[in-house]
Formats: C-alpha cells, sequence, structure tokens
C-alpha cells in the first residue's frame, strides 16, 4: 500500500472512531490520569485553596489546590494549549480559588472582584468536564452558561473560544435580535451554549428536538442578577427544564448567599469561594473613585465640561435610560466635543449593538454613553474613566459600573456625580459596602456651559426636541421607579431646571409628579401612607423606560424594557383599571406648550410608551387656535370661514431681497430671515446665545451691515459658504467614523457569518489538508480532524502535532484569518459597509445642496 493510501486509511479510521465517540488512545490514557489525579488531589471541603501554601517540589505533593500556574493544574493538554496560545500563564486569584473544587465537579459560589478574571474560572472546568466524558458532537448539549445580556454573551463566547481552541466540542451562542430560525435548526447540535436567558427559553419552548436532558453543567455569569426579579420567571422555567443532577457554578462581584435562591438551582453543598471578602474595599485597588454633588439643573454642563476636558481619555457615561442615551448621545454629537462619541443601550438594533461594542473595544479615545446594558462584565480595554452621570439604583450596580475600568492590572478612575436629595442616602450606601470615595468639585476654570448651545440646537431641530422631551420624562419615571426611596426622591428634583438644562422651554406637566408632590406635602404634614399610595399607583407603570442592563425578553428589540424593579415591588404588574386609567390620562386636557408640541408632532407611537405619562388631549389642532403655544399662536391665520388658511411656506432665496416676510424665534419675536440666519448662525458656534451675538457684533458686524440688503445678501452667502466648509469637514470626520464603524462592523459581521453567527466548532483539524474525505466529514457538521490523536507526540504545534483549522461553514473556535469561511465573511460587510459609506455622502451632498 503506498504511503499516501496508509494516510487515508487511517485517517478514515479516525473519522469513524470519532463518530463512534471513541477517542484515541493517547487522550483516553491522559483522561484517565486526569480522573485519578482530581479524585487524589481534590482540596479538602470547604476550603479555600487560596491560602494554600506554594508548592516547593512539583513533584513531593499530588494536591493540585495550591496550583499557581495553568501547567499545574489537571487539565488537558488541549486546554493547556488553548490557554498558552492566548497567553494565560498564571492564575488570578479566583482561579487559584474556584479551579481545584469546580475541576473536581462540586457546585460553587464565586465572588471576586470586577476584572479579576472570573470567565476562566467557570470556562475550565466546563469544556474539561466534557472532555473527561468523552462528548461528543452527537452526546448533544453538555454545558449551559446564562448572561444577562447578549454583548456579555459574545464576550464569553470568545473566551470559550480560546479556552477550546484544540478541542472537538462545538459550541453556539444563543442571543436575542437573530434569526431565531436559523439557530433552531443548529442549536440542536451544540455541546456548550452561551446564552441570554430569554432567547433559551423561547428555544426550549418552540425548537423541536432540543434535548436538554443530558446537561452536566450549568453556569450563571453575574449571578445575582440573573437571580433577580426580573429574570425570576424565565429562569424558573429554564430550571425546570434541566436535570437535577448537574453542577452548577454561580459567579459574580456581586454574589448572592440567598438560600432561597440557591435552593431554586438546587445547588448541593455548594462551595462559597469569595477571595476578595476580607479585602479593604470591594472595588480594584487600582481605581481612584471620587464623587460630586451637581444640582440637577448643572449636570448636563458638568458633564459636557468633563467630556470636553478628556478629549483623549477612553470614558464609558452612565445614564438611567435609553432616551436619556439617546438625546445626550445625539445633542453631544451635533456639538462635536473634539473625541468621538458612541451609544449603547437596549433598544438599539443587535448589528449596531454589536458594531459600537467593538468600536469601543479597539478605540483609544472614545466617549461610550451607555445604560446600565454596558454596566455588568463587559471587558473593554484600557477604559481611562467611568462617570456615572446618573445615580446607581444600589452599591452593587456601582460596583459593576465602576469596573468597567482599573481591569485584571490596570488602573482606571471613576466619577459619581449625585444630586443634593441623593447624596446622604447614597454615600452611606457606599460606606456600607466599603467603597472608598473622596469628594471633588468642578474646576471653575475649566466649567463649560452647554446649555444655551442646547437650546439653540433645540429650536432649530424638532427631533431632538422630542428627544429632550421622552429624556426628561423617562429619568422622572425612572427616580420614581426606583425602590430606595431615601436615595431617589421624585418629588424633591428641580424639575424646571432640568429641563432647562436640556435645552427646553418649558416642562411638560406630567400627572405623576404633581400627584407625588401633592402627596409628598401630606407626608411632609405626617401621612406616611399617603406616599405609600402614591408609589403603588398603577397607572404610571406602564413603561419604566429604564434600561435594567438586562437582555430579558430577546424578541422586544427596540423597546425599553421594565426592570427588575418594576417587575418586583415598587411597580408591581398594572392593575385591572390600568385602561382606564390611560383613557383618564387621554381624556385629560392639554397643561403646556411642551405637551401640545407632542401632540402635534404625533409622538404618540407604539414603541415611546413613555408618552402615555403626558397628559395630552387629542385634538384637532388644525381646526382651532391654540391659546397658549407662542409659536402656534403667532403664525396662525384665520379666514373668513372661521377656517384656518393653509400658509404658504417661507423660503429665504439668496440673492433676492427679501422683503417682508418674517420669521419668528422660539420666543415668538419677529425676525427678519437673513436676521434669523445670521441668528442661528451665532447661535451654532457653541457659545451662550448672548456671547455668541456679542462677538459677532464686533467680529463681523452682522447686525451693522444688515441695515442694507446688498450687504444682508454678501453676509448671507458668507454665511452659505462657512456653513459648506463645516460641513465638508463634518462629512470628513462621518467618513473617518465610519471607517472605524466599519471595521468594527466587519467584526461583528464576522461573528455573524460564523455559522449565521451562532455557531462554532472546537476543532483542532489540520490547516493544509486535501483530503478529500476530511473535507466531507467536516462539511457534515462532524469532526474533520483526522489527526486528533496525540500519540504522534509532535510538540510546537499542539497535541498530536497539528495545527488548528477551520471547519468548513462553522465558526471555529480554531478560527485563523486565511481560512476561507473567514475570507468569504469578510467580504460582505465590507461591502455592507461601503453601501452605508456612499448612502451617507449622498445624504450628506443633498444636505450641501438644500443649504444652498
Ligand atoms: N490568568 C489570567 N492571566 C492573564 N489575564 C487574565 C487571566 N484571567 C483573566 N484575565 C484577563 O482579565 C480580564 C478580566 O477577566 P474577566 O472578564 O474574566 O473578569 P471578571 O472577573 O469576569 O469581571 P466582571 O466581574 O467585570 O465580569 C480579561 O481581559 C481577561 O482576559
Amino acid at each position: 500500500m503506498s504511503g499516501d493510501n496508509k494516510k487515508q486509511k487511517k485517517s478514515q479510521q479516525l473519522h469513524l472512531q470519532k463518530r463512534q465517540g471513541r477517542r484515541s488512545y493517547k487522550e483516553d490514557l491522559e483522561i484517565s490520569q486526569l480522573e485519578q489525579k482530581l479524585k487524589d488531589g481534590a482540596p479538602p471541603r470547604g476550603s479555600i485553596p487560596l491560602t494554600a501554601p506554594e508548592r516547593q517540589d512539583a513533584g513531593a505533593s499530588t494536591s493540585y489546590a495550591s496550583a499557581r500556574t495553568f501547567d499545574e493544574l489537571p487539565i488537558s493538554q488541549y486546554t493547556k494549549d488553548g490557554l498558552k496560545k492566548a497567553k494565560y500563564i498564571t492564575l488570578t486569584a479566583i482561579q487559584r480559588a474556584a479551579l481545584p473544587h469546580a475541576l473536581c465537579g462540586r457546585d460553587i459560589l464565586g465572588a471576586a472582584k470586577t476584572g479579576s478574571g472570573k470567565t476562566l474560572a467557570f470556562l475550565i472546568p466546563l469544556v474539561e468536564k466534557l472532555y473527561r466524558l468523552k462528548w461528543t458532537k452527537l452526546d448533544g448539549m453538555g454545558a449551559l452558561v446564562l448572561t444577562p445580556t447578549r454583548e456579555l454573551a459574545v464576550q464569553i463566547f470568545e473566551q470559550l473560544q480560546k479556552v477550546g481552541h484544540f478541542h472537538d466540542l462545538s459550541a453556539g451562542l444563543l442571543i436575542g435580535g437573530k434569526n431565531v430560525k436559523e439557530e433552531a435548526l443548529r442549536v440542536g447540535a451544540m455541546n456548550i451554549l452561551v446564552c441570554t436567558p430569554g432567547r433559551l427559553l423561547q428555544h426550549m419552548d418552540e425548537t423541536p428536538g432540543f434535548d436538554t436532558s443530558s446537561l452536566q453543567t450549568l453556569v450563571l455569569d453575574e449571578a445575582d442578577r440573573i437571580l433577580d426579579m426580573g429574570f425570576a420567571a424565565t429562569l424558573d422555567a429554564i430550571v425546570a427544564n434541566l436535570p437535577r443532577q448537574r453542577q452548577t457554578m454561580l459567579f459574580s462581584a456581586t454574589q448572592t448567599k440567598s438560600v432561597r435562591d440557591l435552593a431554586r438551582l438546587s445547588l448541593t453543598d455548594p462551595e462559597y469561594l469569595a477571595v476578595h471578602a476580607e479585602a479593604a474595599t470591594p472595588t480594584p485597588v487600582k481605581l481612584q473613585q471620587a464623587y460630586m454633588v451637581v444640582d440637577l439643573g448643572q449636570k448636563m454642563d458638568v458633564l459636557w465640561s468633563f467630556i470636553k476636558s478628556h478629549l483623549k481619555a477612553k470614558t464609558i457615561v452612565f445614564l438611567s435610560t435609553c432616551k436619556q442615551v439617546r438625546f445626550v448621545f445625539e445633542a453631544f454629537r451635533k456639538l462635536r466635543p473634539g473625541v468621538p462619541l458612541r451609544c449603547l443601550h437596549g433598544g438599539m438594533k443587535q448589528p449596531k449593538r454589536m458594531g459600537v461594542f467593538y468600536e469601543f473595544c479597539n478605540a483609544q479615545a472614545m466617549v461610550l454613553i451607555a445604560t446600565d446594558i454596558a454596566a455588568r462584565g463587559l471587558d473593554f480595554p484600557t477604559v481611562d474613566w467611568v462617570v456615572q452621570a446618573d445615580c446607581p439604583e444600589d452599591s452593587a450596580t456601582y460596583i459593576h459600573r465602576v469596573g468597567r475600568t482599573a481591569r485584571y492590572l490596570s488602573s482606571g478612575r471613576a466619577l459619581l456625580l449625585l444630586l443634593p436629595s441623593e447624596r446622604e442616602a447614597m454615600l452611606a450606601a457606599l460606606a456600607d459596602a466599603k467603597v472608598p470615595l473622596n469628594q471633588i468639585r468642578p474646576n471653575p476654570a475649566k466649567q463649560q456651559a452647554v446649555t444655551p448651545a442646547l437650546q439653540a440646537l433645540l429650536s432649530k431641530d424638532q427631533e431632538l426636541k422630542e428627544f429632550a422631551q421622552k429624556a426628561l420624562v423617562a429619568y422622572l419615571r425612572s427616580v420614581f421607579l426606583q425602590p430606595h426611596k431615601d436615595v431617589f426622591n421624585v418629588a424633591a428634583l428641580p424639575v424646571e431646571d432640568f429641563a432647562a438644562s436640556l435645552g427646553l422651554a418649558s416642562v411638560p406637566r406630567l400627572r405623576f409628579l404633581r400627584r407625588v408632590r401633592g402627596k409628598q406635602e401630606v407626608v411632609e404634614m405626617g401621612g406616611k401612607e399617603a406616599l405609600q399610595e402614591v408609589v403603588e399607583e398603577p397607572q404610571e407603570q406602564e413603561d419604566g423606560n429604564v434600561d435594567s442592563g438586562m437582555d430579558e425578553d430577546d424578541e422586544d428589540e427596540g423597546k425599553d424594557k421594565p426592570t427588575a424593579r418594576e417587575t418586583n415591588g415598587t411597580a408591581a404588574a398594572a392593575t385591572s383599571d390600568g385602561t382606564q386609567s390611560k383613557k383618564r390620562r387621554l381624556d385629560d386636557s392639554v397643561a403646556g406648550p411642551v405637551a401640545k408640541d407632542f401632540a402635534k408632532s404625533g409622538v404618540d407611537n407604539e414603541d415611546d410608551g413613555d408618552d402615555d405619562f403626558l397628559v395630552v388631549k387629542k385634538r384637532d389642532v388644525f381646526s382651532e387656535p391654540v391659546e397658549d403655544d407662542p409659536q402656534s399662536a403667532e403664525g396662525d391665520d384665520i379666514g373668513a370661514n372661521g377656517k384656518k388658511k393653509k400658509k404658504k411656506k417661507q423660503k429665504i432665496r439668496v440673492g433676492q431681497v427679501s422683503g417682508n416676510r418674517m420669521v419668528f424665534d422660539e420666543e415668538g419675536n419677529a425676525l427678519d430671515p437673513l436676521e434669523q440666519l445670521a441668528a442661528e448662525q451665532l447661535g451654532s458656534t457653541g457659545e451662550g446665545e448672548g456671547e455668541g451675538l456679542e462677538a459677532a457684533d464686533t467680529r463681523e458686524g452682522m447686525y451693522v451691515v444688515s441695515e442694507r440688503p446688498e450687504d444682508r445678501f454678501r453676509l448671507a452667502a458668507s454665511l452659505m459658504r462657512a456653513r459648506d466648509r463645516e460641513d465638508r469637514a463634518r462629512l470628513k470626520q462621518l467618513r473617518k467614523e465610519l471607517k472605524l464603524e466599519r471595521k468594527a462592523k466587519q467584526r461583528a459581521a464576522a461573528l455573524e457569518e460564523k455559522g449565521a453567527g451562532i455557531v462554532a466548532t472546537l476543532g483542532r483539524s489540520t490547516v493544509h489538508s486535501d483530503n478529500k474525505e476530511e473535507e466531507g466529514a467536516a462539511s457534515d457538521g462532524h469532526d474533520s480532524s483526522g489527526s486528533g490523536d496525540i500519540s504522534d507526540g509532535n510538540g510546537g504545534k499542539g497535541p498530536g502535532g497539528v495545527v488548528p483549522r477551520v471547519e468548513v461553514a462553522h465558526m471555529g473556535m480554531a478560527i485563523k484569518s486565511d481560512a476561507p469561511v473567514m475570507a468569504a465573511g469578510a467580504k460582505r460587510p465590507a461591502s455592507a459597509a461601503a453601501m452605508s459609506l456612499a448612502e451617507q455622502e449622498a445624504l450628506a451632498l443633498k444636505l450641501l445642496g438644500a443649504r444652498r
């Protein structure tokens, strides 16, 4: 038999062996040795291996409890090689404490500071257990990792690819925002699933043949969040579908010890491993933390000033609700602070979310404005600052938010903005949690007022104005719904100042607020029950609009989701009279100009439930005059028949005399169109209005030259040119940002592309295989390695002297950049991005044209 034929036969035999679930002799031998070592050297129950003395002589003891490096652990060569490839050599504290217990199959409650390496502490035992059980692709789902958010699931999945790089296991990512039918086709063949709870339950309910009965390991990352009331029903339903006989591991920086929670998961004699329990602080040692007391009306200025004075930093800004994030992002972006801005919240579409996630990972200087969706687990490299612009709901959320910086060995800084009404109780809660905080004050020299610029922006941009209105309502509502009433007192908030700081001329009338304030007065006069009554009123509970930091319902893409808090306690489910209350609200009379703006602009669309909050009387704005809206009052013209005359649209024609046409400013004052244009131009400098006018007077003498029409035309033309220049610069900036975005999208799309974004094969196949049989085997979803046998002992290339290769049509844990599947995958996002660039350019050019 020729050498080639022999090779081919051996390869075929190996395939057959794999399909039958058998391992090579060397693997079998390794597995039995590992089992023995695990049994002999298991740490005593209840011990924390972290305190075990370091081994002087590796051969002297059978215990691996004192292992300091991954090489010293009783784990497979495949895992060791995967870890080495990813440059993981020494164990972190939580890994030293948890791995010895977890590897011998015990249930674990792991608690350690943020950024301390908890992910590997559960991924390694999970992969090892399946390896030792000789799990094959035919054995179905063997391990399940649950996480509260999609981005965290993706991140864990990427770590899993590193650990399992050389293993023959398949892994899937089940998160919302993807095609559930495509997932359903493949989900049954996955050995390890990383999921958000909502999507997993959906598959359990709807995917035929999705079998979880052979599950060996269940992991809850950010366990306290998954166990809290927001996920309660989902989690209970998932657990009901899982076998009771399994290993369960719970990890978080703020671990639960609640007996009730543990009973729900049927933990058996769990090891509680809190490695930093005795530490002076629950936050990373290299994290510097400070707080600043800021009036609500000053918050926007403080935030803007912070961003302007940290242009080279990578910063995450946390706000309470999706709508605030959207408004602050859109408004600040338009004001161009000089550092790229991005936003991340639960209302965004999944591909956009992933794009932002990767962009922020790769950026050196950038501000990410986010809700608590980014608070937990996300491992963005080199974040310099975490700014909590809105107070966190409790000390646990504080700890997770600040944990996005100072991760592993790096340092970082965190700033918390507290309102005077939040200060005392929040500081007490943080002191209880042993969080060290210094007070700092804003540097007056660096203070920059953004409010006048926001006012100018909002006066020109109706959409932004609506965003601001919604942001205001969403924030007040979120404060109202917070359970910790000693910290969050909506009645104490200076709402008018807040509205003004967002650039709004007036405050929408909010019935709930009026009632809370009314009841507050009663409370102050001694009637405590009154406030209780307010808190429990059902009418205000339809849309909390708070982004709780979890992807609770994967199908609710694009909607603001209610929080755990809303489904729990404070805002218990709406009562049977909820519908009536809603009707009552709609029947109420219009309160003020802003409410009318909402009515006119038809903002009461389905996806913005918080408009329900406004007291809007639906009426035909075309058939009756609006009394208290200066803009409408000035502009409306009633005809002889009593009907409103249709007004001719006003235009400014460059190069022609503007005649006697008038336009009106925000306050309803009449302005000549060119004067208005000049005023707008000044406003858009981003300086305070008053300052802008003054500067213009001396700089260009606009108001002097506007006496003569020709001069005014010249002025208008020069203003137009200046705007064109500005737009061109913006276009350039846009292109730059798109380039960055494209790169991020490519990464996200590559993830998507690899097996529709959900599948990975933990493979150790050869890279350059011209063996047709092998390829055929690979394409039908089975192992294609043919050389997984480690008996040939070729060191340096991983076990068995093989180099990993991507299996056809699957996203391999053994991804190689030269793999055909990647090359094909890379094409699509690139052209998609190019299209969007072209579209963006066309739009920008259209804008430029329109201006002329
Ligand atoms: N043994 C190790 N050696 C070097 N780096 C490590 C090791 N373990 C983990 N890391 C790195 O430390 C960083 C933080 O790890 P990880 O995300 O697992 O932290 P965490 O404890 O889960 O944080 P959080 O509580 O925020 O979820 C990651 O970048 C990870 O790659």
